[in-house]
């Protein structure tokens, strides 16, 4: 690592020869491999974006020109060249971000993780610019999965229509998302690519065709004076140009010089401009190239030599989900399954080995999926939507106005719900429940183990005139936690071992082992404790409040926002059923909360067995002393 640990900021960059600047390239590589294969992290899309990311840097002068990053996920490479080397605690608590992250550097302007925001990020920034009369340059990279979004394409009809605005947009074009990037949009990127287009056509005869007069110029000028028709002539430069926007490419992303020479020009232009460069996911490293699923998009810890995972983990939701959508597949023919660009992270590549014709991917495209699958169910299907909890944020208005408003029987399976940890704050599932108990019809389930998984998908998909949700966490899953009875459409996991119980423990989802472990704690206080797991939890279940009314407290604890989550909706239940038993809500405080470990975060935010338990002895104790104070007070009336 002689080049790269002498490389403190981007400007250390400048005196590198070409020879150097290969040589960092290749240290950049070796030392991802070996770091990110200890801890975990986005391994392909850092390997592809080494000489872009040099390149980007010797052109543009960080932090002054603002760089950003779509989706972010690729930043690990200018987090290299920014000052940040130590990446032995990346994800992890008190290390580094997998995004970008104001706190750590002036570099990253924005904390982005989401995808497709940057181009309206960028077009802010620019108008800011203008406005305040700046000469800071704004450069966005975007990949082509990101580009499917449909935000991008909002921005780019803003963008390209202040044609004297200064822009760099920088198309990191590896043909993939996780999987090969689908669509239209992605089809004319295979046109671009192959074409030997019009810059390409200019720069590769320049030197003959200034050579070449023509009318008393070189032929070079004649041409570029002839530009559009000749550009016509050559190869159709597309939607692009058509938009407004200058296409400088494509560039190979793997060559320094050429790449420079690109972002230079693109740089002088004054006006908006994209610059396309084909990249190579996971380039350079043998496991990601091999790795046709996704080129090592985002790994655990693995075996550098190999690529090989360090520990195989046991059963996940997912896998769960995955298995059941094939079962449930082979029994109805009307169910189909939609994936926004996460065919295997949510688990539906099983089902679409099974049923090609029935699963489709729309790119990195929520708000359309949901749409979409509102056409689906209306034209005679049941469709189930896979994606994660924290992107069905972008698709609320979409969930409300288009699927539950029409009364549309559509599934959608929320993954990774709860505390993620490592991702950070956006990846978190932390809003869903909350954010979903203001749709009129929408029911939602929140399974406790792979049991009820498979029971409430099967639930979920006979609703056929309202949108249902099923929402699990990240991770293995645990083993059944069996009910006792049913109430209602609510299982009972424990009963109070005394005749007046004391604690009515609701239990949301996974949290289920961790309510049981509760009800443990409080009995050796000597508090009784009925754990219900309420397996809907929206509606609330009308059984709830006449079982609340048995006891003294009710306790809900969830993996999700306090505000407006299930706790809230339990309080308006019981308040509009009249029964006046204490409500102590526990949830993730809103917050957004920093990368750690999802038990490190639990603890940190009190979602732990003994921080719940320790509360609710409290409270108890408080009421028995209220209870006996109000005693006190009315005994000597009465003598
Ligand atoms: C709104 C949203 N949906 C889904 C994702 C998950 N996701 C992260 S990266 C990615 C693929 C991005 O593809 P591309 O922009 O081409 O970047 P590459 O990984 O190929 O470099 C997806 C789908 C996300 N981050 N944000
Ligand atoms: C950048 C992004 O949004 C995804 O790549 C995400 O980080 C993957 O998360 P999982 O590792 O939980 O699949
Ligand atoms: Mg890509």
């Amino acid at each position: 690592m002689a080049l790269l640990t002498r490389i403190r900021g981007p400007r250390d960059l400048d005196r590198l020869s070409p020879e150097q600047l290969d040589q960092l390239a290749d240290e950049i590589r070796t030392f991802l491999v070996d770091a990110v294969s200890k801890t975990g992290g986005h391994l392909g899309p850092n390997l592809g974006v080494v000489e872009l990311t040099i390149a980007l840097h010797r052109v543009f002068d960080s932090p002054k020109d603002k760089v950003l990053w779509d989706t972010g996920h690729q930043s690990y490479v200018h987090k290299l060249l920014t000052g940040r080397q130590d990446f032995s605690k990346l994800k992890m608590k008190g290390g580094l971000s997998g995004y970008p992250s104001q706190a750590e550097s002036e570099h990253d302007v924005i904390e982005n993780s989401h995808a497709s925001t940057v181009l309206g990020w960028a077009d802010g920034l620019a108008k800011a610019n203008e406005v305040l009369r700046k000469d800071d340059h704004v450069v966005a990279v975007i990949g082509d999965g990101a580009l499917t979004g449909g935000m991008a394409w909002e921005a780019l009809n803003n963008i390209a229509a202040a044609k004297d605005r200064p822009l760099v947009i920088v198309v990191n074009d590896n043909e993939r998302s996780y999987a090969p990037t689908i669509g239209g949009l992605a089809n004319h990127l295979a046109t671009l690519r192959t074409t030997d287009g019009y810059e390409r056509f200019l720069a590769r005869g320049k030197d003959i065709l200034e050579r070449t007069p023509v009318v008393g110029k070189p032929l070079y000028e004649t041409l570029h004076g002839a530009k559009k028709g000749l550009k016509d002539f050559i190869a159709p430069q597309g939607m692009f140009e058509d938009l407004g926007l200058k296409y400088v490419g494509p560039i190979d992303g793997h060559d320094i010089e050429a790449l420079e020479s690109a972002l230079t020009r693109a740089k002088r232009f004054g006006g908006p401009v994209i610059v396309h460069c084909l990249t190579e996911k996971g380039r350079g490293y043998q496991p990601a190239l091999q790795d046709e699923a996704d080129r090592f998009h985002a790994v655990g810890k693995i075996h550098p030599d190999t690529g090989l995972p360090i520990s195989s983990s046991g059963a996940d939701w997912t896998g769960v989900f995955a298995d059941e959508m094939v079962a449930l597949g082979k029994e109805r023919a009307d169910i189909v399954a939609i994936t926004a660009a996460m065919l295997q992270p949510v688990g539906l590549d099983k089902f679409a080995k099974a049923f090609p014709d029935r699963v489709f991917d729309v790119g990195i495209a929520e708000q359309h999926a949901a749409v979409s699958a509102a056409g689906l169910a209306t034209g005679g299907l049941h469709p189930v939507f896979a994606v994660y909890a924290t992107f069905l944020n972008r698709a609320f208005d979409q969930v409300l106005m288009d699927v539950a408003l029409h009364k549309c029987g559509v599934t959608f399976v929320l993954d990774r719900a709860g505390v993620t940890g490592t991702d950070g704050a956006s990846h978190n599932g932390m809003w869903d429940m909350s954010i979903l108990q203001v749709v009129p019809g929408l029911r939602l389930a929140a399974p406790r183990d792979a049991d009820q998984v498979r029971a409430q998908l099967r639930e979920a998909v006979e609703v056929t005139d309202a949108p249902t949700v099923v929402r699990f966490s990240k991770g293995a899953v645990g083993p059944a936690v069996p009910a006792l009875r049913r109430v209602g459409g609510m299982d009972v996991l424990r009963e109070p071992g005394a005749d007046r119980p004391d604690v009515l423990l609701v239990s949301v989802g996974a949290l289920a082992p961790m309510c049981l472990e509760i009800a443990d704690l409080l009995d050796r206080h000597g508090i009784s404790t009925t754990v219900v797991d309420p397996r809907w939890v929206k509606p609330v279940d009308e059984a709830l409040a006449p079982l609340a009314e048995q006891h003294r407290v009710v306790v809900t604890v969830e993996d999700n926002s306090r505000v407006g989550g299930v706790g809230s909706a339990v309080a308006q239940a019981l308040r509009d059923a009249g029964v006046d038993v204490p409500l102590r809500d526990f949830g993730i405080p809103p917050r957004f909360l920093d990368h750690a470990s999802r038990g490190e975060v639990m603890a940190e935010i009190g979602l732990t067995a003994p921080d719940i338990a320790r509360q609710v002895t409290g409270l108890v104790s408080r009421l028995d002393g209220r209870f006996e104070a109000s005693t006190q007070a009315v005994e000597p009336a009465r003598d």
